[in-house]
């Protein structure tokens, strides 16, 4: 206890008092999409991130063993410094066989990827072309892209989610002004399930020299060829593409694929590459294995996506709003941070967990419930969840 502890207990109070209270809640892994608590309850897991099933996987978990047993627990030390191992570059070399970019550049998380990678491309504007750059955003990016934009000082210029007009409006307002300009936003949005359009992306950074990043945290694994994400669908149009182990690849960590000169002037600039140590064997062996796996899972891809078209139906039948979500994402849109916890927790007193969204994450007004779907699901788990979701909207 200090006596700093009171501010800390009334801070806490008034977002408890908004709905907006966060606590952590051990679970165990029980396999199957399937959760333990530790009160002996086992609930169907609809809330994580894990679409393929691929944490429980056997081939990632005896990798990852393997990897600590053989090359230890740690790998020491910051890349730069003696953290480099051969490891690093044999999964370095799958990401950009996948993304089919000449080079790639791990990371220890998503996070962290992004919040290093607009200071390093702000920097690269300032030095070399010696203006800020400027910031195009999508309103709805993760926070780990805001966190990069309030890093490097920049003011991002957001355009209406997904919304390429406003966006060609605002490159063409700033078409003469000096520095980078940047676009940034995600293939598949993490409270929405929807995608953005990233041949029209593409096409607009084309149009206004424009340098288009993407982050595919959602969408690797799942969508596009063999799970290589939906910046496959633009050859040659994304020019950096971020993505993650810790989702549809079920491990842990981060890599951010392009041109071998961007990852170069990453690896000098990006400060959550530079002063952090290096992912450890076990999370490398967790990612090689992932990535060896993921052109022969068509099958779970293609489950996966069943998975999603079968619940949104039953939901719009019974009159639910979905949002524009087309992916294994599904927010059910219930608006009152209050009805979204409620709704949460009778869920999970039926057996079923599924996330409360509320903000900060979304705006307000725009509370929902989160449900990812897994590969690992069966059928009835699917119609299991719909009944239930149904039944506590109260619109069957
Ligand atoms: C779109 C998006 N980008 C980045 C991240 C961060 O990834 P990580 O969990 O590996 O830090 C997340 C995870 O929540 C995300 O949803």
């Amino acid at each position: 206890m200090t006596r700093f502890d009171s501010l800390f207990r009334q801070a806490v109070e008034a977002l408890q008092a908004q709905d907006r209270r966060r606590v952590l809640r051990p679970m165990t892994a029980a396999g199957g999409a399937r959760f333990e608590r530790p009160d002996g309850a086992c609930l169907i897991d609809f809330s994580s991130n894990d679409y393929l099933g691929l944490s429980q996987h056997p081939r990632l978990k005896e990798r990852a063993a393997d990897w600590a047993l053989r090359y230890g627990a740690g790998s020491g030390a910051s890349r730069l410094v003696t953290g480099t191992r051969l490891l690093h570059e044999q999964v370095e070399g799958r990401v950009a066989r996948l993304k089919k970019t000449e080079a790639a550049l791990l990371f220890a998380s998503g996070w962290q990827a992004n919040a290093s990678l607009v200071p390093a491309l702000a920097r690269l504007s300032s030095e070399q072309m010696g203006a800020a750059p400027l910031v195009f955003a999508d309103r709805l990016n993760h926070a780990s892209l805001h966190q990069g934009c309030a890093a490097a000082g920049v003011r991002q210029i957001r355009f209406r989610h997904n919304d390429l007009d406003h966006l060609e409006a605002l490159l063409k307002a700033r078409d003469s002004d000096p520095g980078l300009k940047l676009i940034l936003t995600e293939s598949v949005f993490s409270m929405d399930g929807d995608r953005a359009d990233v041949p029209g992306l593409a096409a607009l950074a084309e149009r206004y020299g424009a340098f288009l990043c993407l982050d595919e945290a959602h969408a690797t694994g799942v969508l596009g060829f063999q799970g290589a994400g939906l910046a496959s669908e633009a050859p040659e149009g994304v020019h950096l593409i971020m993505g993650t182990f810790s989702k549809a690849l079920g491990g842990m960590g981060a890599y951010i694929a392009g041109s071998r000169a961007l990852c170069d002037w990453l690896i000098n600039s990006a400060s959550g590459f530079i002063y952090s140590t290096a992912l450890p064997p076990a999370m490398l062996g967790a990612a090689d294995a992932a990535l060896e796996l993921l052109p022969d899972l068509d099958a779970e891809r293609t489950r996966v996506v069943r998975h999603g078209e079968t619940l949104r139906q039953r939901l719009h039948e019974a009159g639910l709003r979905t949002g524009a979500s087309s992916t294994q994402i599904v927010p059910v849109m219930l608006g009152e941070a209050a009805t979204a916890l409620s709704v949460a927790a009778r869920l999970e007193a039926d057996g079923m967990l599924v996330a409360a969204i509320r903000p900060p994450t979304v705006p307000k007004g725009e509370s929902r419930l989160r449900i990812t779907l897994s590969a690992a699901h069966t059928e009835d788990d699917v119609q299991h969840l719909a009944d239930a979701v149904v039944r506590l909207c109260g619109v069957a």
